[in-house]
């Protein structure tokens, strides 16, 4: 049992039915819901071949370690969506999009990076391994199926992993509210990586100096900055605005 991890909510378990349906080694359902929402999702879990499973609400939470399920869980084994960084950059045939995380530790907010960072198609999210939150079952409901599509490495030590993205030419963007440039003066159709803080500190010290660039997001209010996946939002969709009109 102990190697299968766990899916919980109809998001994130209708995107590994989708993306690896193989992968699934049974699902609980709530037999007590029959609204649509619950019809559709059982439809694709037959067609995908998912083994399925009728339990109660409470077992499905202690399966799911949370009341937040919607009457959905699955057991699944581990699919490594790339082997390592380096291979996930040489694959690529497009300058790199890249998220790195320094230091975000709430699940929550790590769920809703994965999710932005799947909408506006970067490659990877990076963050340090002792300074993180892991890919846990809270991780991948709040990401609705981004944590399927979205590869997440942990790294030893950040600043080694920017330096190596360095020598491949990539170039190290990180964000603070104190940056005198904007990231609308940032150029983001080259190979970027984008660094993002902690929740209360921002940026380490040593990451910071490692950018070559930081650039702030304006911010016209009375409060001084974002939370981190907004922030993450906000730049990622910028770097596809560039993007997309650049051709
Ligand atoms: C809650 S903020 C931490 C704020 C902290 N005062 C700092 O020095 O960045 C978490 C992260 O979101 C990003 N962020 C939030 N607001 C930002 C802004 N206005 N400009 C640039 N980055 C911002 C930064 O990466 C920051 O490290």
């Amino acid at each position: 049992m102990s190697q299968h991890k766990v899916l919980f909510g109809f998001h994130a378990v209708t995107v590994r039915l989708k993306t690896a349906p193989a992968s699934i080694v049974e699902v609980l359902f709530d037999g007590t819901r029959r609204d649509a929402r619950m019809k559709q999702f059982l439809e694709r879990a037959r067609e995908a071949g998912a083994r399925l499973i009728e339990a109660d609400s409470l077992r499905i939470a202690k399966l799911a370690g949370s009341h937040g399920h919607q009457g959905v869980a699955a057991r699944v084994t581990e699919v490594p969506l790339a082997h390592s960084l380096d291979d996930l950059l040489d694959g690529l045939n497009v300058p790199p999009l890249l998220l790195v995380l320094d230091g975000v530790t709430d699940p929550h907010n790590l769920g809703a990076c994965l999710r932005v960072a799947d909408g506006a198609g970067a490659h990877a999210v990076i963050a340090p391994k002792d300074h993180a939150a892991g890919l846990n079952a809270t991780v991948a409901k709040v990401a609705s199926g981004a944590a399927e599509t979205v590869p997440y490495f942990m790294v030893t030590n950040l600043a080694r992993t920017l330096g190596e993205l360095k020598e491949r030419s990539i170039w190290i963007v990180g964000t603070s509210d104190d940056a005198p440039r904007t990231l609308y003066q940032q150029d983001f159709t080259g190979p970027t990586a984008l660094v993002l803080g902690a929740e209360g500190p921002g940026m380490r010290q040593l990451t910071r100096k490692t950018c070559d660039e930081l650039v702030s997001i304006p911010m016209q209010g009375a409060v001084e900055s974002l939370n981190v996946s907004v922030a993450s939002g906000v730049c990622l969709y910028e770097a596809l605005r560039q993007r997309s009109s650049a051709g």
